[in-house]
């Protein structure tokens, strides 16, 4: 059993759950957190006894608020990772790729990255606290992978572009409407809920429910190749002054200033 720092990593039941532990960051995530997470997911995959996996944060503020701002806005990356590569992409696609059901209990803010792990899972319960948005743009980030793309898919484009274009949050019961997420329970009842249902997907075939989300998720994994050139031109922009700006914003709590950063690239001349 590896140390944790930054995720906890429980199985009962058959059900592995795993919290992401950062509640004085609204369990934001950094390199490390990250990293943590993929030994948790690749834990679950490799335990025989585990049928199902939750995944949620710690405390009732948050899911997840995506990257630790304010490390990007210190340092001008997520910081030290077991490898020295910020591995965000491969925790996509382990979530993807796992072959047991992932259930996202949403206890709060699923925002940024937080909400595109959400967006990942087979299933979403959420708490009727729980609020939903994209961030990237005010932080001079942006996902234009499977955040975008296999959101698109889930909600509609229109949808989306709203998320990705307004920055703005959804509540609960909008999600739930939008087809974000599968339900909505009191918070005191999200855990509860989130174990029954693993508990049900547990008593069911195992090889069954592995061909189907494999088959379920063959649809939509071109999308794989988008992520992964989204994800080059992410760390380019990441060295930007205009993605500094985002961070440093956030992190003096003031509202980024982008204007020197509007002008359109010209269409062709010749
Ligand atoms: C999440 C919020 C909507 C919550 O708002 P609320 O009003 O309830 O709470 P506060 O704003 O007061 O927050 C409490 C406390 O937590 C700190 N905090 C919140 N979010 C973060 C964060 N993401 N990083 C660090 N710290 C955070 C906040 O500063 C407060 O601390 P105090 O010390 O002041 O008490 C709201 O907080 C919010 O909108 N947060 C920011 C969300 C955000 O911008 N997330 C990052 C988006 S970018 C991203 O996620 C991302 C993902 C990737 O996969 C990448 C991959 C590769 C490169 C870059 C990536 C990337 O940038």
């Amino acid at each position: 059993m590896r140390e944790l720092t930054d995720v906890r990593y429980e199985v009962a039941d058959h059900t592995a759950t795993i919290t992401i532990d950062r509640p004085h960051a609204m369990n934001s995530f950094t390199g490390n957190t990250v990293d943590e997470l993929i030994w948790a997911f690749k834990s679950a995959w490799a335990d025989p006894s585990v049928g199902a996996v939750i995944l949620t944060g710690a405390g009732d503020r948050a899911f997840c608020a995506g990257g630790d701002v304010k490390e990007r806005a210190r340092t001008g990356g997520y910081g030290e990772t077991e490898w020295g590569t910020f591995e965000i992409e491969r925790l996509h696609r382990i979530i993807r790729d796992i072959p047991k059901p992932v259930i996202a209990a949403v206890n709060g803010a699923a925002i940024g990255g937080g909400h595109v792990l959400h967006v990942l899972a087979d299933l979403s319960i959420a708490s009727s606290t729980a609020r939903f948005g994209q961030a990237g743009p005010r932080v001079g980030s942006f996902d234009a992978g499977f955040g975008s793309a296999y959101l698109a898919r889930v909600i509609g484009e229109k949808r989306a572009r709203w998320m990705w274009f307004l920055c703005e949050q959804i509540d609960a019961a909008t999600a739930l409407g939008w087809g974000l997420v599968n339900e909505v329970t009191e918070p005191g009842e999200l855990m509860a809920t989130a174990r029954e249902r693993a508990g049900r997907i547990n008593a069911l075939s195992p090889t069954a429910l592995r061909f189907l989300k494999h088959s379920f998720n063959a649809d939509t994994d071109h999308l794989s190749g988008l992520s992964h050139l989204a994800f080059d031109g992410l760390e380019v922009f990441s060295h930007s002054e205009e993605a500094a700006e985002g961070a440093t914003a956030f992190a003096e709590k003031r509202s980024p200033d982008y204007g020197r950063f509007r002008a359109a690239p010209k269409p062709d001349q010749g």
